[in-house]
C-alpha cells in the first residue's frame, strides 16, 4: 500500500519531535528510517499505524486519509499494518504455534489476554495457515517448542510469522535487529526482503546498525535529525558527508560523548 505523509508535525510538551515531514512511500518499497536516538523515527512510524496522533498534517494510506479520532478506522488501519519490535513482544511461556496464532486475534485483545486463549480456540484453517507461515520463516520444526527456549533470531522469526498471520499490506519494524548479532540481523532483513518479493508488502524498518543498510535489503533510506527529514535517497547515496549530517562526527571518540548529547 502507498503511504503519503504530508506536513506532519508532532510535539511532546515543548519538544518538536516531528517537524513538517513530507514523504511518499510507494506500494512495495523497502524503506529504512535512520537517525540518532530521539530524532523521531519511532514517532513517525507510530503515526502510520495510528498509535501516535500528529498535531498537524496528514497521512494517507492507500488513498484514505487516516482519521485518528475514529476508533473504528484506526482499528481497520491496524489490521492492514503489522508491527515487529526490537524485543519481539512474544508470550515467552507458550509455544511458537500459539504465539503465531495470536496474530489472528487482531488488536482488540491485549497480549496478556491472548495467552488465556487456548490453542483449541483457533480454527483448523488458521492452524494450517500458521504452520505454512512457520515453514516460510524456516521454523517448521519448532511449532511445539516454548518461545523461551529459542534464540533471539528465532524469536524474531516467530514475531514476523505472527505479523504475517495478519496478511499485512504494510510491515513496520522498529529496530528488529537491535538485539541480534550482525549475521542474524542480516538473516532477518533477508526475510523481510523475501516477504516483500512474495507479497509486495510495503516495509519500513527503523535501523541503527549502519553495516546493515545495503541495497540488498533496502531500496530507500530516509534520514531524520531533530524531527526533520534531512535525507531521502538510495543506500548507495549515503556518503560519509551525509552520514555526518545525520549522526554528527562519526570519527569522534565515544569516550568524549556525554550521555546528555543523546
Ligand atoms: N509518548 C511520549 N511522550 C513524551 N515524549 C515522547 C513520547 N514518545 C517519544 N517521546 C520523545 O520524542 C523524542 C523522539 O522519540 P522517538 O522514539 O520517536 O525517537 P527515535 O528516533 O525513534 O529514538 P530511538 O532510536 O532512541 O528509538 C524523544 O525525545 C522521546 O523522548
Amino acid at each position: 500500500m502507498k503511504i503519503e505523509i504530508r506536513n506532519l508535525s508532532k510535539k511532546f510538551g515543548e519538544q518538536k519531535v516531528l517537524d513538517d515531514i513530507n514523504l511518499t512511500i510507494k506500494q512495495g518499497q523497502k524503506v529504512a528510517f535512520i537517525g540518532l536516538s530521539g530524532s523521531g523515527k519511532t514517532t513517525l512510524m507510530r503515526s502510520i499505524n495510528g498509535f501516535v496522533t500528529p498535531d498537524n498534517g496528514e497521512i494517507i494510506v492507500d488513498g484514505k486519509k487516516i482519521d485518528y479520532r475514529s476508533k473504528k478506522e484506526v482499528k481497520e488501519l491496524r489490521a492492514k499494518v503489522a508491527m515487529v519490535y526490537q524485543l519481539f513482544n512474544l508470550i515467552e511461556r507458550t509455544t511458537v504455534l500459539h504465539n503465531v496464532l495470536t496474530g489472528t486475534l487482531g488488536k482488540k485483545r491485549v497480549l496478556s489476554e491472548s495467552v488465556a486463549v487456548g490453542i483449541g480456540f483457533f480454527k483448523k484453517s488458521d492452524k494450517k495457515k500458521a504452520k505454512d507461515i512457520l515453514e516460510f520463516v524456516k521454523l517448521a520444526d519448532k511449532h511445539d517448542e516454548r518461545v523461551d527456549s529459542l534464540s533471539g533470531g528465532q524469536k524474531q522469526r516467530v514475531a514476523i510469522a505472527r505479523a504475517l498471520m495478519q496478511e499485512p499490506k504494510i510491515l513496520l519494524a522498529d529496530e528488529p535487529t537491535a538485539n541480534l548479532d550482525i549475521k542474524t540481523g542480516k538473516k532477518i532483513l533477508k526475510l523481510f526482503s523475501k516477504i516483500n518479493e512474495k507479497e509486495h508488502t510495503t516495509t519500513i524498518t527503523v535501523i541503527h546498525q549502519l553495516e546493515l543498510i545495503s541495497e540488498k535489503y533496502f531500496d530507500r533510506v530516509v534520514g531524520l535529525s531533530n524531527g526533520k527529514l534531512i535525507f531521502d535517497g538510495h543506500p548507495d547515496e549515503l556518503t560519509h558527508e551525509i552520514l555526518t549530517s545525520i549522526y554528527g562526527d562519526l570519527e569522534s571518540s565515544e569516550d568524549d560523548e556525554e550521555f546528555g548529547d543523546e
